[in-house]
């Protein structure tokens, strides 16, 4: 199967440069409008497609921002690996402002969000304990060493609603979870591309160190627009870095992400809903 790779872009990260035969396409979803059109071409020769989370502009808010779309919209596109880049706050001493850090793990606090392409009429049940793709996370990891980010392997995200930030209560009690990291993107996108069978990698930019932290005062819009604009040329090459490492043809993934679906759909196939089983034709096409 050809690779084709969709970057999903983070606060500060708007469009990619390089790609060849560049264009941005829009994509009709059955789940409304992505967050923007998509930017397709080839890079180094493998397929590439980006779009920018939160619009070119900034104008979804976390809460706004139609994953659902966003991830139809890349499958159908033929994506075949997401790579998810986004900006976050540290929840420990040692992941420091500047860091990126490849996610392994989520707590979702998110409450106001649709989460789930399936529902009532096509009920649905993926495994999650292992949410993103080992394989995809590896070439993520040494695609950003390659371009001179000091990278930490594995992190927890906390998924949080925002918009606001969080308070000094809430940054110590995630502390105290164990958790690493925070931002307000990585559920339910980490979710919805399991669900669609994508192979899905999180590659976070540490921008602050949130609330907690004694000698840091709290984070600011201003302290995350700075760092991500100081860290945006290492994300880039690291994109740049990825076609190499991913090749132009892919082998099924070896942890079943491509094959998410197999055992998962519950709902009979007579009391299947007509109507929902359209809307799921890119994602769960494979299986229905
Ligand atoms: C601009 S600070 C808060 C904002 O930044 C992060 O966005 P993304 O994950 O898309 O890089 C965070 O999740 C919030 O949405
Ligand atoms: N401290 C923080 N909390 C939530 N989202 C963030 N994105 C960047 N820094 C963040």
């Amino acid at each position: 199967m050809d690779t084709m790779i969709g970057i999903i872009g983070g606060s500060g990260l708007y469009q990619i440069d390089g790609l060849e035969g560049a264009s941005w396409v829009q994509v009709k979803t059955p789940w409304g409008r992505p967050s923007d059109d998509v930017l397709v071409g080839r890079l180094h020769g493998v397929a590439m497609a980006f779009l920018p989370r939160h619009g070119r502009g900034h104008v979804h808010s976390p809460s706004a921002v139609n994953y659902r779309a966003n991830i139809d919209a890349l499958k159908r596109l033929g994506c075949t690996d997401l790579v998810a880049l986004s900006a976050v706050g540290s929840l420990r001493e040692d992941f420091v402002p500047g860091d990126f850090v490849v996610v392994d793990q989520y707590i979702d606090r998110t409450f106001a969000r649709e989460k789930s392409f399936f529902g009532s009429g096509c009920v649905a049940h993926v495994g999650f304990a292992h949410p993103t793709c080992p394989r995809l996370s590896g070439h993520v990891a040494a695609a950003a060493r390659a371009a001179g980010a000091k990278v930490h392997n594995a992190a927890t995200y906390v998924a949080m609603e925002g918009p606001q930030f969080s308070t000094l209560a809430e940054s110590r009690l995630y502390r105290q979870w164990e958790a690493d990291l925070i931002g307000m993107t990585g559920m339910p996108e980490a979710k919805l591309a399991r669900e669609a069978e994508l192979c899905y990698a999180s590659l976070a930019m540490v921008t602050d160190f949130d609330c907690w932290h004694p000698s840091h005062g709290a984070v600011d819009v201003a302290q995350v627009v700075a760092t991500m604009g100081r860290n945006a040329k290492v994300a880039r090459e690291t994109v740049a870095r990825l076609p190499a490492l991913l090749g132009t043809s892919r082998a099924p993934c070896p942890h079943g992400c491509d094959r998410a679906l197999d055992h998962a759909i519950m709902t009979a196939p007579a009391q299947r809903d007509p109507e929902l089983l359209a809307k799921l034709d890119a994602v769960a096409g494979r299986v229905l």
